[in-house]
């Protein structure tokens, strides 16, 4: 059987979306393992299943390259409301979307009928270690702790934003080598339900540069949910300041995280890339 898909990428952070209010996929596991292959298949980070909802515009399921499902993609969730705002599903400016981590609402910014931005209501940043979570019998959230990974010692600070990211500030993010690294931390058994782990360099109060080696997927060239642990890990070392926008400046693009007592907001794009139909 045939399905159609749409190629669309945040910064860069590029997933295959099918529209499952119309098609519905048995084995989204598998389906993410093979398309998402960049040599025998369509390409990406993972897949994303856009699929009706009872209490929301539209329920996210995503998918990382292992067939691993995620809870929450903050470049994703940017991707859904376009498709879902620019298909005709739902043609509200302030959207609604189901994901494993809750319902989260988002404005959008619509430029020819189309949107283009969004900024998305990330809910609160959870830092205690037993919801991370974290194989630590510590209560206080975990701010430049000293995690052994091998023969070396990272200060690392742990943040959920519906999913686990570990973040390290560096002097340079560009001489990490995260194919090397980035699987040890995934790997780590600090970690039960494995990690996603951000290598930070802190450019001033209001811009920081980051690498992201995501479980599931390996590197990215950007993921929202951990440029919004960044910029909450950056407020608690004490770099960057609360109710402040922060740029987040990644490989593929730019984010804009504000991180408040409310909740972490986060604004970004959301491109169309091209639509196709695959074999499933
Ligand atoms: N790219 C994402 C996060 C995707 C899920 C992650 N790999 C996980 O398994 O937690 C983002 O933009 O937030």
């Amino acid at each position: 059987m045939k399905i159609p898909f749409t190629k669309m990428h945040g910064c860069g952070n590029d997933y295959i979306y099918i529209n499952c209010f119309e098609h519905t996929i048995d084995d989204p596991n598998t389906l993410s393992q093979h398309i998402s292959d960049r040599h025998f298949g369509i390409g990406g980070d993972g897949i994303v299943l856009i699929c009706p909802s009872d209490i929301a515009d539209a329920k996210m399921r995503m998918f990382n390259i292992d067939g691993s499902e995620g809870k929450m993609c903050g470049n994703a969730i940017r991707c859904v409301a376009k498709y879902v705002y620019d298909n005709n599903i739902a043609t509200k400016e302030v959207l609604t979307i189901d994901t494993l981590s809750g319902v989260k609402t988002m404005e959008l910014y619509i430029e020819n009928g189309k949107m283009n931005f969004a900024k998305v209501d990330m809910g609160k940043a959870i830092l205690e270690p037993a919801l991370i979570p974290v194989q630590s019998k510590e209560t206080n959230p975990l701010i430049n702790f000293p995690l052994q990974v091998e023969d070396k010692t990272y200060h690392i600070t742990t943040v959920s934003m519906g999913n686990p990211h570990c973040v390290i500030f560096v002097e340079d993010p560009m001489l990490v080598d995260l194919p090397l690294i980035g699987p040890k931390f995934e790997q780590h058994s600090f970690f039960p339900e494995s990690v996603n782990t951000e290598f930070i360099s802190v450019e001033n109060r209001k811009t920081i540069h980051m690498r992201v080696w995501e479980r599931g997927s390996g590197e990215t060239l950007a993921c929202g949910t951990g440029a919004c642990a960044a910029v909450v890990a950056a407020v608690l070392n004490g770099y960057c300041d609360k109710d402040s926008d922060i740029t987040v400046k990644l490989l593929g693009g730019d984010l804009i995280i504000r991180y408040t007592d409310e909740g972490v907001y986060m604004t970004g794009p959301a491109v169309s890339v091209f639509d196709g139909e695959i074999e499933v």
